[in-house]
């Protein structure tokens, strides 16, 4: 492996630089001016970090300053939506503060997010600023979500045609057989009189469905006797996929970090075990399916998807994924279009990305649904009403039958927009841009910030009540579309937006159709529901209801 590229020094390694310089200062120069060199440095290394978090003071935006050294980091991972939303009384909105070492203007204002994420979507292509935390070697490097200009666009490119309307429509047979199987489940519970775990149950569910629609693999998830590896690695993956001391780490000490890397690997590294258990999986699943006979060009999953693109010459647009999405900018940026293949190690990486970003946000949205609809009655009777008249006396729905649940999609996206997943999310600028008066360098940051975006009374009057009629047609008449954001926007939005609800709606007809939800005995009804600050949105403790069968 080549030596590593050096990176300019961090903070860590400032201090450093300054401690050696001080002792070799004093050891060889005289007194007088060991203490003059010793004050220029430090007077330089204060300007410097002071230049850091005063960045966008200095160029008239307001906000926190934070710690000289780390700006606002710590107070951003504490409890992101208070910071967020503090920030925006005191200063207004955007505010500037810096993350992880990176100038961020933060905004809920719709149209400059629009703006950013669509119209000027070329000078803000990628997500992250830096190298991501994961090193090059590591399988998660290669993730859509992390890669960088062509190489995104390229991969992008790659996946999209696997979640087409054409595709979901192909879907609708492993996704019900799965939402099925959830039933089946349920039953057992119902016999029990057992109050059940929300989350624990639709975890299990989701990992089932986008192993069947990812892989054409049953990962029986539902098995009774122990918790299926494949959900175990994904829960280690979320709740440590980039921990914080790593992240402090990498932001002190940037060219340390390197150096080990170069020596060590990455043994130090405390995701391994998930990564060396995807890896292995993952491979030998595609693996399995190069070799294999059913490696037939029409297969409709994304595994094989990819596998034709690796040998494929063909080109797809980014922004098909948007066709149909009401929600997505006119102002969609024509993506350059390259024409390369996909690795295997890429395949790899995406295969895994899939379980992983499937399973968490859609078990999530599920949770939080039912729990309001456990405690919202009417909202429960009259999306359950629908559900039976849509699926008559029939036992299976058709894609059609799904485009007309128009009610419960209201109640899902009334969740979505009172508990997003990801509350907010960013974009990084790539060359001089001027954007709402802002002057935007290459490396500052673009942060949206979904939750406040959500709970804006402007956007939502009202924004604490659970009210799925602000999602039916006159609901919504009024209100700027760029104003619901739980998949982001523009052509760097969810790629799994479709598969998401279509899976949701899938799940909770069959559901409702079968079972009474209500709240439980045990637990006291909070509202709103208390939640965990850190990271994505979570409840604060399990989340229980009970249930019966109708
Ligand atoms: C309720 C379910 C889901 C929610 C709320 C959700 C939300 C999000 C959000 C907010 C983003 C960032 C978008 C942005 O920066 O503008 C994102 C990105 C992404 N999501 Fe989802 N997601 C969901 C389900 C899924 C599923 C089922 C998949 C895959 C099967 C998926 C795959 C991805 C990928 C690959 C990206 C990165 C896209 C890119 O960088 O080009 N998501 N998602």
């Amino acid at each position: 492996m080549a030596f590593p590229k050096l990176e300019p020094p961090g903070i860590g390694e400032i201090g450093i630089l300054l401690l050696i310089g001080s002792y070799i200062a004093i050891k060889f120069f005289p007194l007088p001016l060991t203490i003059a060199i010793v004050i220029f440095a430090l007077t330089r290394t204060y300007f410097k970090l002071r230049r850091q978090t005063h960045y966008w003071r200095d160029r008239g935006i307001q906000g926190p300053i934070g710690n000289l050294f780390m700006g606002s980091t710590f107070a951003i991972a504490a409890d992101i939506n208070k910071f967020d939303g503090d920030n925006f009384a005191k200063y207004g909105d955007p505010f500037g503060s810096v993350l992880n070492g990176y100038p961020d203007v933060v905004t809920k204002d719709v149209n400059f997010i629009k703006t950013v994420f669509n119209a000027e979507f070329d000078a803000f292509t990628d997500r992250e600023p830096k190298g991501n935390f994961f090193p090059e070697e590591c399988l998660f490097a290669s993730w859509v979500t992390l890669l960088k200009g062509d190489d995104w666009k390229r991969v992008r490119q790659r996946l999209t045609p696997a979640f087409t309307t054409a595709k979901m429509r192909k879907l609708l047979v492993p996704m019900e057989y799965c939402a099925k199987e959830l039933v089946t489940e349920l039953d057992e519970h119902v016999e029990k009189k057992v109050e059940i775990d929300i989350k624990d149950l639709f975890g299990k569910l989701t990992m089932n469905v986008i192993g069947r629609a990812a892989f054409a693999f049953d990962l029986n998830t539902f098995n009774k006797d122990q918790e299926h590896p494949f959900v175990v690695y994904s829960k280690e993956l979320f709740q440590n996929a980039v921990p914080t001391a790593l992240v402090l780490f990498v932001v002190f000490f940037p060219n340390v970090d390197k150096l080990l890397r170069y020596i060590l690997g990455w043994k130090i590294t405390i995701i391994r075990n998930s990564h060396d258990f995807f890896t292995e999986t993952v491979t030998s699943i595609v693996d399995q399916r190069i070799n294999s006979a059913e490696n037939a060009k029409e297969n409709i999953d994304a595994l094989q998807l990819l596998i034709n693109a690796m040998e494929s010459d063909e080109v797809f647009d980014v922004t098909e994924t948007h066709e149909d999405s009401e929600f997505v900018s006119e102002h969609v940026q024509n993506a350059k279009m390259i024409r390369k293949t996909v690795s295997k190690k890429e395949i790899v990486a995406q295969m895994t990305l899939f379980l992983i970003a499937g399973y968490e946000t859609t078990a999530s949205t599920l949770q939080f649904t039912l729990y309001c609809m456990a405690n919202y009655p009417e909202v429960q009777e009259k999306a359950r009403a629908e559900v039976l008249e849509v699926f008559d006396d029939k036992e299976t729905l058709t894609f059609d039958d799904i485009a007309k649940l128009s009610y419960l999609k209201q109640v899902i996206y009334e969740t979505l927009r009172m508990f997003p997943p990801v509350p907010r999310t960013m974009r990084t600028c790539n060359r001089p841009i001027r954007v709402y008066d802002i002057d935007f360098e290459p490396g500052c940051t673009f942060s949206a910030q979904i939750w406040h975006v959500h709970y804006d009374e402007n956007n939502y009057p009202e924004p604490q009540k659970f009210d799925p009629e602000r999602f039916s047609p006159e609901g919504k008449a009024d209100r700027d579309p760029g104003a619901f954001l739980p998949f982001g926007g523009g052509p760097r939005s969810c790629i799994g937006m479709r598969f998401a609800e279509f899976e949701m709606l899938m799940t909770l007809a069959h559901l409702l159709r079968r079972f009474r939800f209500s709240p439980s005995a045990v637990e006291k009804f909070e509202w709103p529901v208390p939640l965990n600050p850190v990271g994505l949105t979570r409840p604060a403790k399990t989340l229980m209801c009970r249930v019966e069968s109708l």
